[in-house]
Formats: structure tokens, C-alpha cells, sequence
């Protein structure tokens, strides 16, 4: 397992050790121990989600305010996304900053995305399987979400305008000036 550290402080790549055979191959997916080492953060996951998308489809940005702050840990069971997380943490540095990186059933890469950061992804294959852990419960009163196209921020997801499928909730979510960075 390879761990780097992104731009934005807490924010990890992860890289699994693949074992291939004749038979196919073998990876950990998660090992606390590992992720503990690398990254001195002693994980407890609570929850494991899975959401199936087609093409075009964009979620987010979502997150979750005190006192349900919830870190997530992402993979692509099938197809491509590109992942974007961005650093809300009130007083960061890089408040506002972002950092999008595919993932795929076929990279294998997972992103750590820590406590204070707004999620969000994009599909850039016919349709993808993303899976994730979070280490908290879901909880709809703690929820907050910002523009998925806000010119702040900034992000291009890779996917034409007209071809963009978003829910309602994401089509209504605020603007990042309306904003109120997170607490930790
Ligand atoms: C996130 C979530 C949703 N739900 C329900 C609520 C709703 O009826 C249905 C779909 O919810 P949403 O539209 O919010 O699903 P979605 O837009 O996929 O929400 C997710 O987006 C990505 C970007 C994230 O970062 C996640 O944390 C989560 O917010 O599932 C749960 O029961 N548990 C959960 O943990």
C-alpha cells in the first residue's frame, strides 16, 4: 500500500499493493493498521456505501457539519470518476483549494478525504460503481452541500454542460460566497 499525501493537508491517495496470479489478483482494500502507520490517523469506519451512476452524472458537493463530521474513503468497483474534494476546514490555508483525481476500476487508486472538506464526483465512463467508507453515521440535520459549478471554486469535472445530470438537491445547493467554512 502506497499512501501520498495530496496538496491539501489530511487529504490522501492511496495505492494498493495488487497480487497477480493466474487466477486474477488480490488486493487490500483497506488495512487500519497500514493507514494508521502511514498516516497517523487511527481510522474507525462506521458506514460503507455504494452508488451506481451512467455518464454524466455529478454528485455533490456534499458534506457533513458537527456533530456528524464525517471522513470518507473512496474506491471504483466499475468504471471511471473523477473524484474532487475541497478543503472547507475554517482557518486552513488552503481554504477553497481542490483536488481531483480519477479513480477507476482499473488504477485501483482510493483518496482519504478527511473531516472539513466537501465531496463530490463526476462519471466519465458509460457508468461507474463507487464505494466508500465513512466514519459517521448518515445524518440528514448535520448535511450541507455548496455549487458543484461555482465559479470560486473553480472545478472542471470533464463533462459537457448539456450532458451534465445532477439531482434536484444538487441543482439547488448554495453558492460557495454563502458558504459558512467548517469547525472542526
Ligand atoms: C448519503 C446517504 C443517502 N441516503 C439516502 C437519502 C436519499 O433518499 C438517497 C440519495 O441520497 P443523495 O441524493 O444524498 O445521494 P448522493 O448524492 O449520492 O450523496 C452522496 O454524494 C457523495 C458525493 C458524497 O460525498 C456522499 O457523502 C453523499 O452525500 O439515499 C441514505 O439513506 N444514507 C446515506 O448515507
Amino acid at each position: 500500500m502506497k499512501i501520498t499525501q495530496t496538496k491539501l493537508s489530511g487529504c490522501f491517495i492511496v495505492e494498493p499493493q495488487i497480487f497477480k496470479d493466474d487466477r486474477g489478483y488480490f488486493f487490500e482494500s483497506y488495512n487500519h493498521e497500514k493507514f494508521k502507520e502511514a498516516t497517523g490517523i487511527d481510522m474507525v469506519f462506521l458506514q460503507d456505501n455504494q452508488a451506481k451512476s451512467q455518464y454524466g452524472v455529478i454528485r455533490g458537493l456534499h458534506l457533513q457539519r458537527t456533530p456528524s463530521l464525517q471522513a470518507k474513503f473512496l474506491r471504483v468497483l466499475e468504471g471511471k470518476i473523477l473524484d474532487v474534494a475541497v478543503d472547507v476546514r475554517k482557518g486552513s490555508p488552503t481554504y477553497g483549494q481542490h483536488v481531483s483525481i480519477e479513480l477507476s476500476a482499473e488504477n485501483n487508486l482510493q483518496l482519504f478525504i478527511p473531516h472539513g472538506f466537501a465531496h463530490g464526483y463526476s462519471v466519465l465512463s458509460e457508468s461507474a460503481v463507487v464505494a466508500y467508507k465513512c466514519d459517521a453515521l448518515y445524518d440528514k440535520e448535520s448535511e450541507d452541500g455548496i455549487n458543484l459549478f461555482d465559479k470560486n471554486l473553480n472545478i472542471d469535472w470533464r463533462i459537457p454542460m448539456d450532458q451534465a445530470i445532477l439531482s434536484e438537491k444538487d441543482l439547488n445547493q448554495k453558492q460557495f460566497s454563502d458558504f459558512k467554512a467548517v469547525e472542526l
